[in-house]
């Protein structure tokens, strides 16, 4: 999708969005500074905290911080709000006319948790059926990867992986599974190091529970992080 487009969609959806569907709330003007401008303007809020925080800015290993974590924050965990990252899933015709559910399991997932910014750390599971078409395996780790590279909530993020391979697929026939742990639950608040959250959206056969059965059999949910 090219910037453009997602802009007009963005504008289309109003405040409609916000909190009520599967899209990340984001304002129309999201991508008016570039990369390069949000870098500058994010090292100085990172600066102001850390200064805030009483820190000594012109010590040798603090000094380059905020520097890194606006990079950070614009190209890589938060990389995939733009809609520039998001993978080319080109699709192939179904040539073995595979008919059985096709399952990519323990896809590593890191994503952030919009409501604290701290880490979620886990393994999503996907299956699709195919309606003709397949697409590469690597391309639903890439599409997971994408949508995991935003600030987010687990169910949220389960819902957009499915609905972006249902887009790519041509099918309703997709299910996703995610077992993640929020560090926001770990290491503070509750802090219950052991404790793990799943979520999953179930699309089209999915919905029947043999089908669903047969998905849950095959990632037997054994989630080592
Ligand atoms: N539904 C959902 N909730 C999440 C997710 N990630 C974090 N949360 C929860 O969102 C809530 C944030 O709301 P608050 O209760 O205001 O946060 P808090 O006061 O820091 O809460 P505590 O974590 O209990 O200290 C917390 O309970 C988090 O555990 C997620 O992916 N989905
Ligand atoms: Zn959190």
């Amino acid at each position: 999708m090219d910037l453009e487009k997602h802009l007009k969609e963005i504008e289309a959806m109003g405040n409609d969005h916000i909190g009520s569907s599967t899209e990340t709330p984001m304002r129309p003007d999201a991508f008016e500074l570039s990369d390069i401008e949000k870098i500058a303007s994010i090292k100085k809020d990172v600066q102001n905290i850390m200064h805030t925080l009483g820190l000594d800015l012109t010590d040798d290993s603090l000094k380059g911080t905020p520097t890194r974590v606006a990079k950070m924050f614009v190209q890589e965990i938060f990389g995939g709000l733009h809609p520039d990252r998001r993978p080319k899933a080109s699709t192939f015709e179904n040539k073995y006319k595979y008919q059985e559910m096709l399952v990519e399991k323990n896809i590593t997932l890191y994503s952030t948790c919009e409501h604290h910014l701290l880490p979620i750390v886990g393994k999503a599971h996907i299956a699709y059926i195919s309606n003709g078409s397949v697409v590469g395996l690597s391309k639903m780790n890439r599409i997971v990867d994408y949508y995991a590279k935003r600030p987010q909530v687990q169910e949220r993020l389960t819902m957009q992986i499915v609905k972006e391979l249902q887009q790519v697929l041509n099918t309703e026939d997709v299910a996703c599974v995610i077992d993640a742990k929020h560090l926001c639950v770990n290491s503070r608040g509750i802090r219950d190091i052991d404790s793990s959250t799943v979520t999953s959206e179930f699309g089209g056969a999915f919905k029947n529970s043999e089908t669903r059965r047969e998905f849950l059999d095959y990632i037997k949910l054994d989630t080592e992080f």
